[in-house]
């Protein structure tokens, strides 16, 4: 099971602050999207109305068509997970996840204790006890578990090591594939992350700048890659989103896309083209988004 999410001039204020500002955006159900924005860009905001934990000051939320807000039916269809556990210091996680599996109807004990195991925490352990990244450990235990069919992950992996989050995206990655479902992933680890998204939404000050397939964002732009002084030759007078050498050896990312003759004349020159990285490309849309 899946769900989509329609969000129509969605506004959320915090006082004099504008949160979310007449956001519109359209989540296919069945698809890992990724939501990346600068701090403070409204992320967590627009994520917690999805979740029903704020009402919109003015707008439209609907999962699967219908609106969350103290609505069970649809809130018990989705799991928000961020990097702490809500519960009680001193709650064994055993009794976090019976607390679970009471709320969630597809919750999957076997595989949440898997998941334990893998992140190397005891069931008896007290919540107040184990280190961030174990609590983070446990927080994203409980999003995958719970096999939700709109998940949520609010940097839910703060904390977590490299080894950790690693086998993290793999658990993501393979149980989303045997349990299909929608999942959001907001990440500042944009390199770390990007590959598992198949949209991508960018926020910047509550507003839209961007919403596309990876692959199509990625396509926005072109890295150059080549001799140094013909890399230089080809890519003069174009906007630069990031630079490298190594020896003689120069790779340049370039915003805008390449004609066939452009792409030609670069393969005659030796040079090889690539799709942008998407942290570029954020990097960059961010900043004009701002100018
Ligand atoms: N409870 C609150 N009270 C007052 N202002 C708030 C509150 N929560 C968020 N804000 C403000 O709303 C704006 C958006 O915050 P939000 O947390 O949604 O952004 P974010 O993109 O998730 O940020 P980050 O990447 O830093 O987590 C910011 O200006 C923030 O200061």
């Amino acid at each position: 099971m899946t769900a989509s999410v329609e969000i129509k001039d969605l506004t959320i204020r915090y006082g004099e602050t504008v949160a979310v500002d007449g956001l519109s955006v359209r989540l296919d159900g069945g698809k890992i999207h990724g939501l990346l924005g600068r701090n403070g860009s409204g992320k967590t905001s627009v994520l917690s109305a999805i979740a029903a934990f704020r009402r919109a000051a003015s707008g439209v939320v609907l999962v699967d068509g219908a609106e969350p807000f103290e609505n069970a039916a649809v809130t018990r269809q989705v799991c928000f997970v961020r990097d702490r556990v809500d519960a009680q210091d001193t709650d064994r996680v055993s009794t976090v996840f019976r607390m679970a599996r009471a709320l969630r109807p597809n919750w999957d004990e076997e595989y949440a204790q898997a998941l334990m195991a893998r992140f190397d925490i005891p069931l008896k352990k007290r919540i107040g006890a184990l280190s961030r990244g174990a609590k983070s450990a446990v927080s994203v235990t409980l999003g995958l578990a719970a096999r939700a069919p709109l998940t949520i992950f609010d940097e839910a992996y703060l904390g977590m090591d490299a080894p950790s989050r690693y086998a993290f995206y793999d658990e993501l990655l393979n149980d989303y594939m045997a349990h299909p479902r929608t999942i959001i992933i907001s990440t500042h680890l944009i390199e770390e992350v990007g590959s598992l998204f198949e949209e991508v939404v960018i926020l910047d000050k509550g507003r839209l700048v961007a919403h596309d397939e990876t692959e199509a964002l990625r396509s926005r732009g072109v890295a150059v890659t080549g001799p140094a002084e013909a890399v230089a030759a080809f890519t003069e007078g174009r906007t630069v989103l990031g630079d490298q050498r190594l020896g003689g050896t120069r790779s340049t990312t370039i915003y805008g896309q390449l004609s066939d003759e452009e792409r030609a004349s670069a393969r005659a020159a030796g040079l090889e083209l690539g799709p942008v990285g998407l942290q570029d490309l954020f990097v960059h849309l961010t900043a004009e988004e701002r100018r």
